[in-house]
């Protein structure tokens, strides 16, 4: 797990290896202007490309100062440099940045505290105004600045994060800040970044390496973990020679209706996919012949026999919601197998609404199980939220108080923990939102289960994995992914990992 940190543990460790390293405010300033540019360099090849570099007056403004040098000296030399200090408190690595480029031939334009700025002629602007040192909003001068920049339709490439967004995810929607299309960051991501309001500040982020000591980091005590392949390959299981179906666990879903059978057969295929070694799907009569004709090696269970099960503990795993309704025998069913012994369970979709209308059934969730809302099933249970920090904190909270394991679901999906951490899974794209995504992911989380991962590993291995079949996909071109076919790569993108 590669840990998120806050602007003060930032701060904290830019001081730890600032002393022990030990290394100067100012060369680590230099270290980290030079990490920026070889991204940007990456990123942008062509030395002849015009380039606008806005800095502000802090160390945010140095480090814009420092790359504007080095670029010059890795032959960019169409370059300008607008200075915005509007209250003239320089900091000390900003005056010696500064000095140094008097030494060199670049056009520097200190700005006059005004709104009438000249027209944005380059064909990209490099925003080092504001950096992680935000204190308040943005007002007068700077954001009528920050307004020119946005309305110049010019490629935004950020310094460390976008100018005069937040750091640390609480973002409200009328926070004003640069839109950059791509942030170079530095050591880690921006806890912002993974929240959906930071959508309207930056498209992209790329994280670069400025050599703060990683042993320090990793022992800071954060909240937010983001998960990496290493963590991946390191939690699946290989299969060994003498494995049998047996070994891999029995996942009994309960989904579908009459005109909702498809999502009950895709977590029962993801499920197969996935690796289970037995997958039932518990229908209605309605959809047993779609099930023998698409699923061959699924097993059916009729609705009507439930209550007649015994010994419902032979399934290893249940999986639970989507397609399923409402109605009042659904309720009935979902009441008898959330009771039943079956103790690794993931509850999606409308199994999910059940819960949010019949709180005493929510309330005796066993610990361990996994609930997977997206954003309005998230409300529909635990309230509204005006922003998704808010939303984030209810779920930490009541990932806690209720000892389960919440998977908020999203661009990041954010899996809350009973021990009040949450993991950020960062993998997915867009062309994974369609209809029955979520529940494909909700048949992944059941096989595992099944299988006899701990909940916990389950949920961070399913999301893992969903999105990465999706990513795989939209690099061979497919820029739209039916669930149908991310399930296909399931197998693959296990083997990637295990093989
Ligand atoms: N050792 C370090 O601390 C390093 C810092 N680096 C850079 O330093 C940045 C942080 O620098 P600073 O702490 O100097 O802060 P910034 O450069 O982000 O901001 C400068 C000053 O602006 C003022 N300010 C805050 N909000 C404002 C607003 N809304 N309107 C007007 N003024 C406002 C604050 O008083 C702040 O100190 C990082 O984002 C990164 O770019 C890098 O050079 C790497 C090393
Ligand atoms: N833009 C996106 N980027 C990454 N993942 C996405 C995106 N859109 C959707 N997903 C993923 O697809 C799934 C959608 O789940 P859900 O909304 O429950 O779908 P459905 O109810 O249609 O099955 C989630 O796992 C979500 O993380
Ligand atoms: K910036």
């Amino acid at each position: 797990m590669r840990n998120i940190m806050t602007v003060s543990q930032t701060r904290e460790a830019d001081r730890f290896t600032i002393a022990n390293e030990p290394v100067s405010t100012i060369d680590l300033m230099e270290r980290a202007s030079q990490a920026f540019v070889q991204k940007f360099i990456s990123l942008f090849s062509d030395q002849r490309i015009s380039v606008l570099i806005c800095c502000g007056p802090g160390n945010n403004g140095g480090d814009g100062l420092a790359i504007s040098r080095l670029l010059y000296e890795y032959g960019y030399s169409n370059i300008r440099v607008w200075i915005a200090d509007f209250n003239g408190s320089r900091t000390d690595d900003f005056k010696v940045n500064f000095q140094r480029l008097s030494e060199i031939p670049i056009h520097v334009n200190e700005l006059a505290n005004t709104d009438n700025f000249e027209a944005i002629e380059a064909a990209i602007v490099i925003d080092a105004l504001l950096g992680s040192g935000l204190n308040k909003p943005l007002e007068g001068a700077l954001l009528n600045l920050v307004r020119h920049i946005n309305a110049s339709g010019k490629q935004v490439i950020s310094v460390d994060i976008p100018s005069g967004m937040p750091a640390d995810g609480n973002i409200m929607v009328e926070t004003e800040s640069i839109f950059a299309r791509d942030v170079i960051s530095f050591q880690r991501p921006k806890l912002s970044f993974f929240f959906p309001e930071s959508a309207k500040s930056l498209r992209y982020f790329h994280t670069v390496d400025i050599g703060l000591d990683e042993t320090y980091i990793s022992a800071l005590k954060t909240d937010f973990f983001e998960i990496t392949e290493d963590d991946i390959r390191s939690a699946l299981i290989k299969r060994s020679p003498f494995n049998h179906k047996g070994t891999f666990g029995h996942c009994l879903i309960f989904a579908g209706n009459i005109n909702t059978m498809g999502a009950a057969l895709l977590s029962a295929e993801a499920s197969l996919y996935t690796g289970s070694g037995l997958t039932s799907l518990c229908i209605p009569p309605s959809g047993l012949s779609a099930l023998n004709t698409r699923l061959p090696e699924a097993m059916a269970l009729e609705r009507e026999q439930l209550p007649s099960i015994r010994n419902l503990e032979k399934y290893a795993a249940l999986a639970v919601g989507p397609g399923l309704g409402v109605g009042e025998d659904e309720k009935k069913y979902l009441r008898l197998l959330l009771n039943s012994k079956i103790t690794s369970t993931v509850i999606d979709a409308d199994a999910l609404n059940i819960l949010a209308q019949e709180g005493e059934l929510f309330e005796q969730l066993k610990p361990g199980t996994i609930i997977t809302p997206h954003m309005k099933e998230f409300d529909r249970l635990f309230g509204s939220s005006k922003n998704w920090w808010e939303r984030t904190a209810k779920a930490r909270e009541n990932a806690v108080k209720r000892q389960i394991i919440i998977v908020l679901k999203n661009r990041y999906t954010f899996i809350a923990m009973p021990n009040g951490k949450v993991i950020i899974n960062p993998t997915g794209n867009p062309g994974m939102a369609s209809g029955g995504m979520g529940d494909v992911l909700c048949g992944m989380i059941g096989s595992l289960l099944a299988q006899g991962y701990a909940a916990e590993e389950a949920a961070m291995l399913a999301c893992f994995l969903h999105g990465k079949a999706g990513d795989l996909l939209a690099e061979e071109g497919m820029a739209v992914i039916p669930p149908t076919m991310l399930i296909q790569k399931i197998p693959k993108v296990i083997g990637d990992f295990t093989l």
